[in-house]
């Protein structure tokens, strides 16, 4: 099972090697701005799922509110250890 630093060692060998036909490579490339875009859209699905949705629908929500956080940090040239130093 993946977890947060091991798909983060995924999609950051991904963006390194240009892998072809990662959906990854091309979020990096399109930019912080719609990362931090597909971000909100995500944290707000997470929310409502959790609201009115069952547990698995919300942590399905949230595995990909943790994806788009890490394309984030990929977009925005940022390790595991620059946020983790704040926690
Ligand atoms: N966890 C994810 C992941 N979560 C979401 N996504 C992408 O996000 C897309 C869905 O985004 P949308 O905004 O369309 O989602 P949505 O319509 O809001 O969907 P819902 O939230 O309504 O379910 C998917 O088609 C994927 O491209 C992900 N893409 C990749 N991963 C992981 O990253 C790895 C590398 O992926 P690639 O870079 O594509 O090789 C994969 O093996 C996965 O482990």
């Amino acid at each position: 099972m993946k977890t947060f630093d091991t798909l983060f060692a995924e999609l950051g060998a991904k963006v390194e090697a240009n892998a072809e036909g990662s959906a990854t490579v091309i979020a990096v490339a399109d930019g912080v701005h719609a990362a931090g875009k597909k971000v909100v859209e995500e944290a707000a699905e997470s929310w409502m799922a959790a609201e009115h949705e069952g547990a698995d629908r919300t942590a399905e929500e949230i595995s990909q509110l943790l994806y788009r956080v890490q394309v984030l940090m990929l977009a925005r040239g940022l390790s595991l250890d620059d946020v983790y130093k704040y926690l």
